[in-house]
């Protein structure tokens, strides 16, 4: 059998234990249920293709050991079913049927909605199990395990996902070893494919070209996985959980600061981070809406993790990361979300190169992550790549210096990456004046009703000293404006520009 014989000749040893791991729940599955109880979805993308030779290898392994088999595979005995829809590629679709021609597939061809046909083909065979080539990391991976019953609400059978500890690297290194077709829109830059309505080629894969047509390398060069789905179009949402909506654009973003630390609640340390965060995000136009210090505890860390991502753009959460009892914030965020923290292969290879030497046992459970909600933002600077679970950033920092590093390459990422314009930089004036605040109230309000896009806030360092008026918005030219109206409203020279 062709593709068990590529793994075997193989030298990549962390392929075959992926394979052989896929091989092991794929025959389980056969032993488990009848053929005729078992489905395949296929819809022609990457993972389900590699989920096709699995089980084309699978099946021949399973006969094999019932010494049933006859050496070969001439038609793929698996029903296969496809949800075909008007809005998937054309490649797509002829990938699909091309593949089920070349290997003997008959292909199952379903025209209604998932449930809806689930549910029909369902009432028509004795389907009980179906193969999904759904991977960890995959939005709907969450709270999947290997053999995990359908969903609440959905029509009952198995959902059989061998290859869902399968990084990206580990898809493209099988189909690549296997030297097997897969569609050609990866060979065009497309990482990830849903429908012709939200996805396009991943930009990471851009090539600068002197040419007016935009050109992409091949999605297996993509050198970070986790950034599949960057050349997925989000859907529109306004919800606090999605930075960078354009409902938010010409609003002022909010931010939550939270810390860590039962020795910062005890007065040990004094918690410097919080202040140093506080004004960073203050200087690129975020409003700080809460700080808070937090126990070490997982459920004080889950209960204002939670409360804080719902109200704010983003929540920036530092203390009580790394191997200790007492570091529970990233067990506190995975809570918050609902989901568990699983074994994160990429991240564990940061920190086996970090810390290879100081390693115990098989696991290192640093490199446990929330599972399904996590990205990890890297970036050349540092060690191990920043950790973003949706709006939360759990950052690593220690210290004042290493805040400074992560905050620069954070900054940095999110301008590159496009998808998330947390940093976007604002303009913002700060004017000192002698007048009373009896004097500024009124006026004020009255600037800040003509000017709504504009922040406008008053303090002063002492009760008898001067008042400090500080105007933020996204425009320089508005901001101006403002300054101006406000110093209409009054004598010459009351106010004076602060740098
Ligand atoms: C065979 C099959 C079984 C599915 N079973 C479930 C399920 O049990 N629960 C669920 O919430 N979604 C289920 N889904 C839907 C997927 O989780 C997901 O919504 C779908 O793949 C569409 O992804 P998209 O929204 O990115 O296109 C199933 C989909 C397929 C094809
Ligand atoms: N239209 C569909 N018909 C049949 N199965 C589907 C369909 N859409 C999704 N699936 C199942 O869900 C799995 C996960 O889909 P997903 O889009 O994440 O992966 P993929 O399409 O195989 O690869 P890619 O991530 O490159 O799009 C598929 O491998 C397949 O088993
Ligand atoms: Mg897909």
């Amino acid at each position: 059998m062709e593709i068990d014989k590529a793994i075997g000749e193989s030298d990549d040893k962390r392929l075959k234990t992926k394979y052989n791991n896929a091989i092991f729940v794929i025959k389980r599955a056969l032993s488990l249920y009848s053929i005729e109880e078992v489905a395949f979805s296929f819809n022609g993308g990457k993972d389900s293709t590699v989920l096709l030779h699995l089980l084309r290898a699978g099946y021949f392994l399973h006969k094999k050991e019932l010494s049933c088999s006859n050496g070969g595979l001439s038609s793929f005995p698996v029903r296969t079913i496809y949800f075909e829809s008007p809005s998937a590629f054309t490649e797509i679709n002829a990938f699909t049927y091309d593949a089920a021609q070349t290997y003997g597939i008959q292909l199952d061809i379903i025209r209604q909605d998932f449930k809806s046909g689930l549910e029909a083909l369902l009432k028509a065979n004795p389907i009980r199990a179906i193969f999904l080539g759904v991977r960890i990391g995959d939005p709907t991976a969450v709270g999947q395990e290997q053999f995990s019953p359908s969903s609440p609400g959905w029509p009952p059978f198995m959902r059989v996902n061998p290859i869902l500890d399968w990084s990206y690297r580990d898809v493209w290194a099988f189909l690549l070893t296997c030297k097997v077709k897969y569609c050609s829109l990866y060979d065009q830059g497309y990482t990830s494919i849903g429908s012709i309505h939200d996805t396009v080629p991943n930009a990471l894969l851009s090539v600068n070209d002197t040419s007016s047509k935009e050109k992409f390398k091949p999605a297996y060069l993509l050198s970070d996985g986790r950034l599949e789905r960057a050349g997925r179009v989000k859907k529109n949402a306004s919800t606090k959980n999605d930075v960078g909506s354009d409902s938010q654009k010409h609003e002022v973003l909010l931010a939550s600061v939270i810390a860590v630390g039962d020795e910062i609640l005890s007065g040990t340390v004094e918690d410097q981070l919080g202040l140093s965060l506080c004004k960073k995000l203050t200087s690129v136009g975020w409003s700080v809406q809460q700080t808070s210090v937090l126990r070490n505890d997982i459920d004080s860390v889950s209960e204002e993790v939670d409360r804080q991502r719902s109200i704010c753009d983003m929540v920036f959460i530092y203390g009580g990361v790394g191997p200790l009892h007492s570091d529970v914030t990233l067990a506190g965020v995975a809570k918050a979300f609902g989901v568990r923290l699983a074994p994160d292969e990429e991240f564990e290879e940061y920190l086996r190169h970090l810390i290879s030497e100081h390693c115990t046992g098989d696991r290192n459970e640093m490199a446990q992550l929330p599972e399904g909600i996590t990205e990890l933002l890297h970036h050349e600077k540092l060690s191990v790549p920043l950790i973003k679970c949706r709006n939360v950033i759990v950052l690593a920092a220690t210290n004042t210096e290493e805040l400074e590093k992560e905050w620069e390459c954070l900054t940095e990422l999110t301008k590159l990456g496009g998808s998330t314009s947390l940093m976007e930089l604002y303009a913002s004036r700060r004017l000192m004046t002698s007048l009373t605040d009896v004097e500024v109230a009124e006026p004020l309000s009255k600037l800040g009703l003509e000017f709504p896009d504009i922040y406008l806030g008053c303090y002063r360092k002492s009760r008898q000293g001067p008042i400090i008026i500080c105007l933020k918005g996204k425009d320089n030219a508005r901001i101006d404006s403002a300054v101006e109206a406000l110093r209409k409203k009054f004598k010459e020279g009351v106010f004076v520009d602060m740098k």
